[in-house]
């Protein structure tokens, strides 16, 4: 299978989750009136544990790429934010009866992160033509929050 990644948008990530970039208004203005506050732009799940704050130094891949490794994390959300200047790839799926269905993969522009919510089937991290630093937000603790599935791999095109 084929599939051409397509600029990400709120509308068609939300059933996945959040992007993590400002709003076209701040929530409020802060420090003296220096500072936009983009406030909860998205929430951090957690069953259990705690909330960590990790740097993912990633190599990257580069269009097309054969994604063959899907996973999820059932028992909190995963958000990346990267620290560099490169627009990035973010392949997630829907559940079909508890495996992924067809996944989509989106082109996210330099600056701009996303939530992925507890649950929600996803690509690990691919960063596009450099290697990236990359902010994470997800869960730690007891329990199994890793679920990997290997898929017949679909071929992401640009
Ligand atoms: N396994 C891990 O920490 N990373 C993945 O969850 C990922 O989404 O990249
Ligand atoms: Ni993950």
């Amino acid at each position: 299978m084929t599939i051409k990644a397509k600029p990400i948008t709120a509308a068609e990530f939300a059933l996945y989750g959040e992007l993590l970039t400002p709003r076209d208004a701040p929530t409020k203005m802060i420090n003296a009136g220096r500072c936009e506050r983009h406030n909860a732009l998205a929430t951090v799940e957690r069953f259990g544990g705690e909330a960590i704050i990790s740097i993912f130094r990633s190599d990257p891949v580069s269009l097309p790429y054969d994604c063959a490794l899907l996973e999820r994390h059932p028992l909190g959300s995963q958000a990346f934010v990267p620290l560099g200047p490169d627009p990035w790839l973010s392949v997630v799926a829907p559940d079909d009866g508890g495996k992924p269905g067809t996944p989509i993969a989106f082109i996210v522009p330099a600056g701009m992160g996303v939530n992925l919510r507890a649950g929600v089937w996803h690509g690990v991290l691919t960063p596009l033509d450099r290697a990236a630093d990359f902010l994470v937000v997800d869960r730690a603790g007891d329990g199994v929050n890793l679920e990997e599935i290997t898929i017949a791999p679909v071929t992401i095109t640009a």
